[in-house]
């Protein structure tokens, strides 16, 4: 484990609020297909995405793929919620949709220049069970925990600056997943 630079909480969410809050995911969030153009080359993302800001917040990330859109009345509910719980303030979230198995994101850490240097993430999850893989970017050590249906996963800002970390396909059937990281974006050099 990354020592305490990630903590999991499982059950953070009770099950019958998981299926209600997974459900309404899966029919409010208006999925965009998962093909993009980049640089004029078609790229298919290996899940569905969505991407929500406060006004003006512009991140390179989701500038490059996505659209920024609102919050909607559940995704406001579940930031507040986060934020009630750890004292901190989140401006932006990821929301990632894992159909099934063949869905997975690939190893990256989460530190763009946006996130500032001391990124707080806290990552819910809902629907099926995934393994969450971890490795450290300069030694060999490397490990996985379960994120289930309800879990919140905090990722305290020393495990982006030392670890990657990934949701790896899975060879076994697994059912729809979706998983939200909540973040905070700095504000931008001023425009105009
Ligand atoms: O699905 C997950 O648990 C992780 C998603 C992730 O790493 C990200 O959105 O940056
Ligand atoms: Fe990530």
């Amino acid at each position: 484990m990354p020592g305490s630079a990630l903590s999991l909480i499982a059950g953070f969410y009770p099950a019958a609020q998981c299926r209600q809050i997974y459900q309404r995911l899966v029919t409010e969030q208006n999925w965009p297909d998962n093909h993009y153009l980049v640089a004029g080359r078609q790229f298919t993302l290996p899940r569905l995405q969505t991407w929500h800001a406060d006004p003006g917040i512009v991140y390179s990330y989701s500038n490059n793929l996505l659209e920024t859109r609102p919050w909607s009345p559940l995704l406001t509910e579940l930031r507040q919620q986060l934020e009630d719980y750890l004292q901190a303030g989140f401006n932006a979230v990821l929301v990632n949709y894992y159909r099934d198995g063949d869905d997975y994101v690939g190893w990256h850490a989460d530190d763009e220049p946006e996130l500032g240097p001391q990124p707080l993430i806290a990552s819910l999850s809902f629907g099926a069970s995934r393994q969450f893989a971890y490795r450290q970017k300069k030694s060999a050590r490397h490990g996985s925990l379960l994120l289930s249906d309800g879990s919140l996963l905090v990722m305290q800002p020393e495990f982006q600056h030392h670890w990657l970390h990934s949701v790896p396909g899975s060879a076994e059937p697994v059912g729809g997943r979706i998983n939200l990281t909540f973040r905070k974006v700095l504000p931008g050099p001023a425009t105009g």
